[in-house]
């Protein structure tokens, strides 16, 4: 029930008591820390584990940082890390009075991952919602995210209290949804979209992982996940293609030697983000 005051509740010395002042929407904002400069926050999401969320991340930001862009990844995936991995980042990020610091891949790009604060990057992180959701909080916050130009976001899988926190709580510019050709896809595209519009978040576009397989021998594409959907689910709710990625034998390979920035192509080069 509104009270009437045309001055809003700050100021007013009812608004700790008064119905109305209980009902205004809690700001749960992070800010970053004071250390920090990030221009644009980009969150990576999928519907559905194992389609390619955390290599799109990745090469998203290898095609950043070719680019001339700083750019930094907060794996906010906190129960299944694969960042450091796939970059070949070891050893144990710094921490001191004024934050913490991440650590560089071989191609300059700031890492943060939950990896680089275990003792042992094998231990299983077993905690529950609510302390994943402030650890992703806390690599936005005390993280010292130094220039960046873009910071990518490796978002928890699924739409559960971590996914929600993490949305309320960063100040995501836009995110970028991965999906594969299955049947799933419009569902899993319809889940991400339906997610976003509730969290007021601009969605930038949709990238298509393991669309096809490139025969080198005969030169032919095959697709091995069957025809894509993705037109469809495109059109009905009016998202852009940013790119269509093959399954590409190589990066296994690279992510296992932990020298995924040696990819020839990210096959990401013509993706534009916000500027
Ligand atoms: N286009 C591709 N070609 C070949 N292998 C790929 C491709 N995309 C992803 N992979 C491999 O598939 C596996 C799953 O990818 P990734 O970890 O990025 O998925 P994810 O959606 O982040 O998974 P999760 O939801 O479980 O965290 C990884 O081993 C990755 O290296």
């Amino acid at each position: 029930m509104a009270c009437g005051s045309s001055g809003g509740c700050s100021g007013c010395s009812s608004a700790s008591t008064c119905g109305s002042a209980q009902q205004q929407p809690q700001d749960l904002t992070a800010k970053l820390n004071p250390l920090s400069s990030v221009k644009h926050v980009i969150g990576v999401v999928s519907g559905k584990g194992g389609v390619g969320k955390s290599l799109v991340t990745s090469m998203l930001a290898i095609s950043m940082a070719r680019k001339g862009y700083k750019v930094g990844i907060l794996d906010a995936d906190i129960t299944g890390p694969s960042i450091p991995k796939v970059f070949g980042v070891k050893g144990k990020a710094r921490v001191d009075e004024a934050g913490m610091y991440p650590l560089p891949s071989k191609g300059g790009i700031d890492i943060m991952s939950v990896n680089l604060l275990l003792e042992n990057e094998t231990d299983p992180v077993l905690w529950r919602g609510p302390i994943v959701g402030n650890v992703v909080k806390q690599f936005y916050t005390d993280v010292i995210w130094q220039d960046l130009d873009y910071l990518f976001v490796d978002m928890p899988p699924g739409t559960g209290d971590v996914a929600i926190t993490v949305y309320q709580s960063l100040q995501l510019d836009g995110i970028v949804v991965v999906t594969s050709p299955q049947d799933l896809v419009a569902m899993i595209v319809e889940k991400a979209v339906k997610m976003a519009d509730l969290m007021q978040v601009p969605i930038i576009g949709v990238v298509e992982n393991f669309s096809y397989f490139h025969c080198p021998d005969n030169g032919k594409d095959y697709k091995i996940f069957g025809d894509s959907h993705i037109d469809e689910v495109l059109k009905r709710y009016n998202l852009l293609l940013m790119a269509r990625l093959p399954i590409n034998p190589d990066i296994a390979a690279l992510c296992d030697a932990g020298k995924l920035e040696d990819i020839e192509k990210t096959g990401l080069e013509d993706v534009v983000l916000p500027q």
